[in-house]
């Protein structure tokens, strides 16, 4: 008796409870829906935000693949990324007024005004569908068509929209490719004394880059598209999700869509927690995409000491082992992809879309408080929209668990673009990191590599106390004094590797000074003939007058004429007919021998004219008259000479020597080539004599037997 009264009781709760849940439910709806809003908010800005104890990894290079993998940054969705990111945005997006701010304007106004479209096309669809099967059902053919007509009628701004969506959306991203390219090229060869040059150092003085030009192309382009991309691909579907659910929940109740949300949210973070570091995967792949081009780049360099050494199948294996470990880690990528694909679309498409059509269904087996019984053609327009809506709604919230992987993608470009730009930063403070030699441990070496020197611009060359250490520690000579005064012309000579070059780097403001004083000129004032001149691209007249343009050239009152003069000093006047005139534009370095190479550049000099000329080896490949004829045209000219080589017939036209003894030791002194030609000349015929020693001794002792047999 008592039990079936507190059933009573109970029953009689539950219908008041009922009651207060039907009369209050337009409020209970309002703080659903608005919960729900908050909610995906809330989810997005966590899958977004920075995640201290998430997945992270080093991009770069696996193990034992060189130094660029230890070096490599964090690739993760983290606070170092989004400090990354914001620190590219404000070169990409300088101010508010730019360019590229106007765009993005454009591109969210284009999105919002796509998503209302989509709205209007789902309620369009279920109505018209309708419209549509009544008038097939009824034989109507005019309204039949009036209907498609008017179905067809949304298709104008929908296409224009996306349309000009994307076309937004690529401008976009090439006006942030251009930003950061012209940072990254402005630094890169920028020609400030002392903190530029940063194209060499990054290369010679640093460990950190292996393929600046990868980065400066390739992996700028993906980053600025996948940055471009990303703003659509989290934005939108984040908008779509709300603006679709919002307008379900007004025809089926926000309470399906709490309950659609509570399993939907429930499979997304399984899925991602599934989720590999595809992040990681994009920076591994841009670095062993730019070892790969790099391998290929070096062959063709240097095709034809390959091609005489018959070195193919060596370089057969360079090349099959880099493109190896680009193939292992594309599979690697495409299992990772393979499976995550699989389980995204079972979970995506598959389980929240009957998820969706149980909560379409909601209207038609529930009566929901407040809203009235539908007849036929009724149930059939709602299900249709409310059917359309929410394959919408999944659609975007797919695409907002998709955009995770995007992020991650962005996240492994944005850390190679930052490596480049913290690496050319650092580069120009002097803030250099690279593998030291043992021998840079030792007490004194490390005392040596703490210092700084001093640089003081003057007249004249001079060298106090200056050591000459290479970018791996290794010193060659601890303390180097000497000084070269305007017109004493300066022999060095010494052992290959004794470190010769590496003082004319220190004099170009490559190499770091670490201790004591370097007083030179500016760098403007040095031209630098190597061995193997550089040959830019352009025309002949590029390469007589490089680094000057034939702007520069007309604006200093040089002619053509005057190019032709400093030709036939050097002998190569024929070549201005036989190349097809000074605008003749080919590939100079295969088109020229390697002595004519030497010829031009000396013509170079003899254009340019500079306070000193830095030669190296600089008339190897050049008949000896032809040697004295530069030579004596450069000291007409008043150009002091810094010469490095190892054939005596140049001794003559200098008169001081640094002579290096190749164990970190040196003389600097005065040059009297008679006498050193002399002292030469005579050690060469003792050598000579001395070689002849025991072919006489052979002799004498032939000899000794045939005088003995006679005495007997
Ligand atoms: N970018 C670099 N990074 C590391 N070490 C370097 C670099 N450039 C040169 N070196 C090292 O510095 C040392 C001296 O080189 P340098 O070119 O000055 O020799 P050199 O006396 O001119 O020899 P050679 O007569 O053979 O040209 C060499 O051991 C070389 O390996």
């Amino acid at each position: 008796m008592s039990s079936s009264k507190a059933q009573l009781v109970a029953k009689e709760q539950l219908a008041r409870l009922a009651k207060a849940y039907s009369n209050n439910r337009p409020a209970i709806q309002h703080v659903l829906t608005g919960g729900f809003v908050a909610y995906v908010l809330l989810t997005t800005y966590q899958g977004l935000a920075a995640r201290p104890g998430g997945k992270s990894s080093r991009g770069g290079k696996g193990k034992g693949k060189g130094k660029e993998s230890d070096t490599a940054p964090r690739v993760a969705v983290d606070a170092v990324f989004y400090q990354r990111l914001s620190r590219i945005l404000r070169i990409v997006i300088p101010s508010l007024k730019s360019r590229e701010a106007i765009l993005l304007i454009m591109h969210s106004s284009l999105l919002v005004f796509r998503t209302a479209i989509s709205l209007y096309v789902a309620s369009l669809d279920g109505k018209q569908f309708y419209r549509i099967v009544a008038s097939i059902v009824r034989a109507q053919p005019l309204a039949f068509f009036l209907n498609i007509l008017r179905w067809l009628l949304v298709a104008v701004p929908a296409t224009w929209c996306n349309s000009w969506l994307s076309f937004v959306e690529s401008r976009l991203s090439s006006a942030y490719r251009t930003r950061l390219t012209d940072e990254v090229v402005r630094s890169y060869l920028d020609d400030g004394e002392g903190g530029g040059k940063v194209y060499y150092k990054i290369s010679n003085l640093d460990d950190r880059i292996k393929n600046p030009d990868q980065m400066i192309t390739n992996d700028i382009q993906r980053f600025s598209a996948h940055l471009a991309a990303i703003y659509a691909n989290i934005a939108k579907p984040v908008l779509d999700v709300i603006l679709y659910n919002y307008q379900l929940s007004q025809n089926v109740g926000a309470e399906g869509l709490v309950l659609l949300t509570v399993l939907v949210q429930t499979s997304a973070a399984l899925l991602r927690k599934l989720t590999p570091p595809f992040g990681q995967y994009t920076a591994l792949s841009a670095s062993l995409a730019g070892s790969l081009r790099h391998t290929h780049s070096r062959l063709s360099e240097h095709a034809e000491e390959i091609a005489f050494f018959r070195g193919e199948e060596t370089e057969k294996m360079l090349l099959e082992r880099e493109y190896a470990g680009v193939v292992m880690h594309e599979r690697r990528v495409l299992r990772g992809r393979w499976w995550h694909g699989i389980v995204e679309e079972g979970i995506v498409k598959w389980l929240w879309g009957s998820f969706g059509l149980c909560i379409c269904a909601i209207p038609v087996f529930f009566k929901l408080p407040g809203v009235s019984v539908a007849d036929l053609g009724g149930r059939t327009e709602g299900f249709v929209t409310n059917r359309r809506l929410l394959l919408s709604a999944s659609d975007a919230l797919g695409r907002v668990m998709y955009s995770y992987k995007d992020l991650s993608e962005l996240a492994g470009y944005t850390a190679r673009v930052s490596l480049l730009l913290d690496t050319m930063a650092d580069v120009r403070r002097g803030k250099l990191e690279k593998a030291l030699v043992s021998s840079a441990d030792t007490e004194e070496n490390a005392r040596i590599l703490r210092g700084k020197g001093q640089v003081i611009e003057s007249d004249e060359i001079r060298f106090e106390g200056v050591p000459i250490v290479t970018p791996n520690g290794d010193i060659l000579v601890k303390s180097l004094s000497f000084h070269v005064k305007p017109g004493e012309h300066l022999l060095i000579v010494g052992p290959n590797g004794c470190g010769k070059s590496s003082l004319f780097r220190i004099l170009g403001g490559l190499w770091p000074v670490y201790g004591g004083t370097v007083h030179k000129p500016p760098a403007s004032q040095f031209i630098l003939i190597p061995q193997r001149p550089y040959l830019p691209l352009g025309t002949l007249r590029d390469q007589v007058i490089y680094p000057h343009s034939k702007l520069d050239m007309e604006a200093l009152g040089r002619t053509d004429e005057e190019l032709l003069s400093v030709l036939s000093v050097v002998q190569m006047d024929h070549v201005v007919e036989r190349e097809g005139g000074w605008d003749a534009a080919k590939e100079w370095r295969d088109a020229l021998s390697g002595g004519d190479k030497q010829k031009i550049a000396w013509a170079r000099l003899f254009y340019h004219r500079p306070k000193y000329a830095v030669l190296d080896e600089a008339t190897s490949l050049v008949p000896t008259e032809m040697e004295g004829r530069m030579m004596d045209y450069a000291t007409e000219l008043g150009i002091t000479l810094l010469t490095v080589s190892h054939r005596p017939s140049l001794w003559r036209y200098h008169s001081m020597i640094l002579q290096y003894d190749g164990q970190g030791g040196y003389v600097f002194t005065e040059l009297d080539a008679e006498k050193r030609l002399a002292l030469q000349e005579e050690k060469q015929a003792l050598e000579t004599k001395l070689l002849e020693v025991p072919a006489m001794r052979a002799k004498l002792a032939e000899l000794k037997a045939v005088v003995d047999a006679q005495a007997l």
